[in-house]
């Protein structure tokens, strides 16, 4: 019975294709006696617009926002999916209408069965999602995540340390410091020595678990939900479901009363599962569990942002130079930069803006709406094209595809100059409305001091191929992360920009990876 479940060899596809045909039949003649759509391009018959879009989607996207306009339609295979392409139809939809918008599509495998709710970033806006994205906004708030600064600073340092002793593997040293910074924020952990790290691996075993599971197409209960009502000894998949989710809140659980116990007796710093443990509205398996999304939602995000910057600097040496000058003006060379530099550097917090003009990800609309004589039907999936808005040349001008920091900055180059319909942000990298990322403040100071670290240590160049030949990496060449998509591996060259760097690093690196002093300032309000 269960090659009807996971099986990607015998998959019912006639099924699939009656269901879908009915389905879009059955939507279109909805859509067509309540209004119109927002047009869009032809498609084929019953897949529609599916195969058009190709392997990395957002391109021909952008292209169709360019023929379009700011807001089309799309057929896939009977599912209605409206694309909003630009910074004001996107706020004032998702922004605006949030109440509307915030929603997200049934995810059975994964919201449901494996994580049963508690990882919140999948669920539709219920009691349990807004009680946990409370909690994580009261742990992850400007004030309140000032206190993981002494962590991120750590880990910066050991970035740069790894990238003097191993500097071929930099983006797998991006994302260990990475994930050990979100591990300690969140459990207070100390800091992950190697790939091979125990808990790190539990940890990404569960995270590819997700991943995997989310894949459209993996298990076929997301199109014919009846299935969760077979007798579980014929569903294999749901077994191995339900274990899975044991396994992993046991997993989630040791971590969260392991921290909750240190931090009681004093012995290390405040980190997310503490600061739950002082809320009285959140559970030990709750707050267990929402630490545990925040690292799944935190760190590889962040540290595909971090490879986008790399991208960057090795693309556009100028920019790398301009805020080397900022650095070592505002900072000095006799020490590492530090959070106090941070109001003092704005073109390295511009860079931050100019890295996240790059990304996407899509909410779902459960209630039929209207937007300037366009009909938006009920169960719509709505998705923010964040490639096109972030291209928009009404907006950012003819050079949108140059990282050009500047451009987040007023002629002095001290004072921040942002597009409207960004909250502030310069670009739409962290979301809309009530779903908007609640680790933005985090994800902001971790880029900050690596990257301020890593621009006072070294010069970021072209790096060689295997057969010794310079490689200069393809800006469009994207790999499909799960989650995330990041650049395509590319070697690089980190150059020390001067004969202290190397014993000043290796120097911080032994002091730093003794625990951080402990600290004790309340710092979350009982919910
Ligand atoms: C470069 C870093 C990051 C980027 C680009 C990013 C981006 C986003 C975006 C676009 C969303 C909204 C998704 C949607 O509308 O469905 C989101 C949601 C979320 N983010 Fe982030 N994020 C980053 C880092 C982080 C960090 C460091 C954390 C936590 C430590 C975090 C936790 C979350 C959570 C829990 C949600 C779900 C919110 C909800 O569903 O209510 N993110 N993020």
């Amino acid at each position: 019975m269960d090659f009807l479940t996971n099986s990607s060899t015998l998959r019912p596809i006639f099924l699939f294709v009656l269901c879908t045909a009915a389905y879009s039949i059955a939507r279109l003649y909805k859509a067509s006696t309540k209004g119109q759509l927002p047009p869009g391009p032809r498609g084929f018959p019953i897949v529609g617009n599916t195969f058009q879009l190709g392997r990395l989607p957002w391109f021909q996207l952008t292209r169709w926002a360019r023929q379009y306009g700011p807001i089309y339609s799309l057929n896939l295979g009977g599912q209605t999916l409206i694309v909003l392409n630009s910074h004001k139809v996107a706020s004032d939809l998702l922004d605006k209408r949030s109440a509307i918008y915030a929603d997200r599509p049934r995810m059975i495998m994964t919201g449901e069965l494996l994580c049963r709710g508690f990882f919140f970033a999948f669920n539709s806006c219920n009691e349990l999602w807004r009680r946990l994205r409370r909690a994580a906004f009261e742990g992850l708030n400007f004030k309140s995540s000032e206190v993981f600064q002494p962590v991120q600073e750590r880990e910066a340092i050991r970035l740069s340390e790894a990238l003097i002793k191993d500097p071929d593997s930099w983006m797998d040293h991006i994302n260990r410091v990475t994930a050990s910074a979100v591990l300690s924020t969140c459990y207070s952990l100390p800091p992950v020595a190697s790939a091979d790290d125990p808990v790190l691996t539990r940890i990404n075993n569960f995270m590819h678990r997700i991943e995997s599971a989310a894949r459209p197409g993996e298990y076929l209960v997301e199109l014919f939900p009846w299935m969760l009502r077979l007798p579980k000894w014929m569903a294999k998949w749901h077994r191995d479901a339900e274990e899975a989710h044991e396994r992993d809140t046991k997993m989630f659980m040791e971590f969260h009363m392991d921290a909750k116990q240190r931090v009681s007796a004093g012995e290390t710093s405040p980190c997310i599962s503490s600061i739950l443990m002082d809320m009285n509205e959140v559970t030990d398996k709750e707050a267990a569990w929402l630490a545990g999304t925040l690292f799944g939602a935190g760190s590889t995000t962040t540290a595909a942002a971090q490879h986008v910057f790399i991208l960057a600097m090795v693309l556009y040496p100028e920019a790398m130079r301009k805020a080397q000058a900022e650095i070592d003006a505002v900072v000095g060379r006799s020490r590492l930069p530090n959070f106090s530099d941070r109001k003092d550097l704005p073109y390295v917090q511009a860079i931050i803006r100019e890295i996240f003009r790059w990304r996407n990800i899509g909410p779902l609309a459960p209630e039929d709406d209207w937007y300037e004589g366009y009909y938006i039907p009920k169960g719509t999936m709505v998705y923010f094209n964040q490639w096109a808005m972030n291209t928009d040349a009404e907006v950012y001008g003819d050079d949108y595809d140059t990282f050009r920091p500047e451009r987040f900055l007023d002629e002095s180059g001290m004072k921040e100059n942002v597009p409207p319909n960004t909250h502030g942000e310069g670009h739409t990298g962290f979301g809309y409305g009530r779903r908007k990322c609640v680790g933005v403040n985090l994800a902001k100071s971790t880029m900050f001091i690596n990257i301020a670290t890593t621009l006072w240590a070294f010069d970021i160049g072209k790096g060689k191929d295997a057969n010794g030949n310079i490689v200069t990496p393809d800006a469009n060449a994207f790999e499909d992360r799960g989650l995330v998509v990041g650049p395509d591996p590319f070697p690089v060259s980190f150059t020390p920009r001067s004969s202290e760097v190397v014993p000043e690093i290796l120097a911080q690196a032994q002091q730093v990876v003794k625990p951080v002093p402990v600290q004790h300032t309340p710092i979350a309000r009982k919910l």
